[in-house]
């Protein structure tokens, strides 16, 4: 456990009907620290996010932000955090300037609306109507909103989506600095690299349980390195070599094969060396071919296709 534990889930059910969306899930974030929600669509990540906002009480198990229950205590809790959701309601007619005047109305001890707007690099559109803002514009107004009250806990549910590179990595920024501040921070995202450059701790959910977590290496361990290339058409598989014993996996996307081979511990170099011996010696082009250390989306994409299948949904 964390030393200061800022947001606690134990065992947390939700259902919608018959349909159980987060069916048993456990995490913890210390003062300070980021963790981000991973998984496919549909997964549980904004149920569970909107359970620890106060939206809506825990089915079953628990669920504690700053030592209180979030639903029930929501007087209390509701000012110390912030909320980014997927989708803030704006009236498009009124101007940037306006927005925060009006948001800032309603929070108490609310920051300078000159400084949240500088915060996420809004200042310059502040005479703007919001109708006119762009996707990432709006997304960063969004944030603007949720940092008014100074929060300690700030809640981001895909924060970046719609925002072009550029902006995606201002935002990256900002909330690297809001977490050494100290604020701390639970953000759901698609994009994996997102979490790789933010998460101090992530978990993948699917099907409403969290099938990995931890740290993004502690995630990536275990998982192996990689070796692919691209599988050449005269060749069947079985006539592939087994490097170190592993034999080659085929996957097929778009009509296009391509064989991978999965090494554990540090049989990389050696297993690129026995592959290269025998394409030289059968006299094979290895098309594509690249060696790389597993990622978080290799981890990701088994999890989602191993809990697809039987013996995965069986876990
Ligand atoms: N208000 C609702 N009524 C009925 N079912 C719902 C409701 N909200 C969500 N669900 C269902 O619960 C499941 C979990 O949804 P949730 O929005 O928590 O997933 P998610 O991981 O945030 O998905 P995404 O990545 O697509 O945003 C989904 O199957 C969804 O269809």
């Amino acid at each position: 456990m964390h030393a200061n534990q800022v947001i606690s889930v134990e065992r947390l059910r939700q259902r919608y009907g018959d349909h159980e969306a987060v069916a048993g899930v456990s995490f913890e974030v210390g003062e300070g620290e980021l963790f981000a929600l991973l998984g496919t669509n549909g997964a549980g990540k904004t149920t569970t996010m909107e359970t620890l906002e106060g939206f809506r009480p825990a089915g079953a198990g628990t669920v504690r932000v700053l030592g209180r229950d979030p639903y029930r205590e929501r007087r209390a809790v509701r000012p110390q955090i912030g909320i980014m959701l997927q989708e803030g309601g704006f009236w498009g007619d009124l101007t940037v300037a306006e927005t925060t005047a009006h948001w800032r109305g309603f929070t108490p001890r609310a920051r300078p609306a000159a400084e949240v707007l500088g915060l996420v690099g809004l200042e310059d559109r502040a005479g703007v109507k919001v109708r006119q803002l762009s996707g990432g514009q709006k997304r960063r107004l969004d944030l603007a909103l949720a940092l008014l009250a100074r929060p300690r806990v700030l809640f981001l549910d895909e924060p970046t989506t719609g925002m072009d590179p550029e902006a995606r990595h201002a935002t990256w920024r900002i909330v690297r600095d809001l977490v050494r501040d100290g604020t701390t921070v639970l953000l759901t995202t698609h994009y994996l690299e997102e979490a790789e450059q933010l998460a101090d701790r992530l978990a993948i959910m699917h099907r409403g349980v969290i099938e990995q977590t931890g740290t993004v290496a502690e995630v990536v361990a275990g998982h192996g390195d990689r070796i692919t290339f691209q599988m050449p058409e005269r060749l069947q598989v079985r006539e592939l070599p087994a490097l170190g014993g592993v034999p080659a996996e085929i996957t097929v996307d778009g009509g296009r094969a391509t064989a991978a081979y999965t090494v554990r511990g540090d049989g990389l170099q050696a297993g690129l060396y026995e592959l290269l011996r025998w394409a030289d010696a059968s006299g094979v082009a290895l098309d594509g071919l690249q060696a790389r250390s597993a990622s978080l989306e290799d981890v990701f994409l088994r999890t989602a296709t191993a809990a697809a299948t039987p013996e995965g949904a069986s876990r």
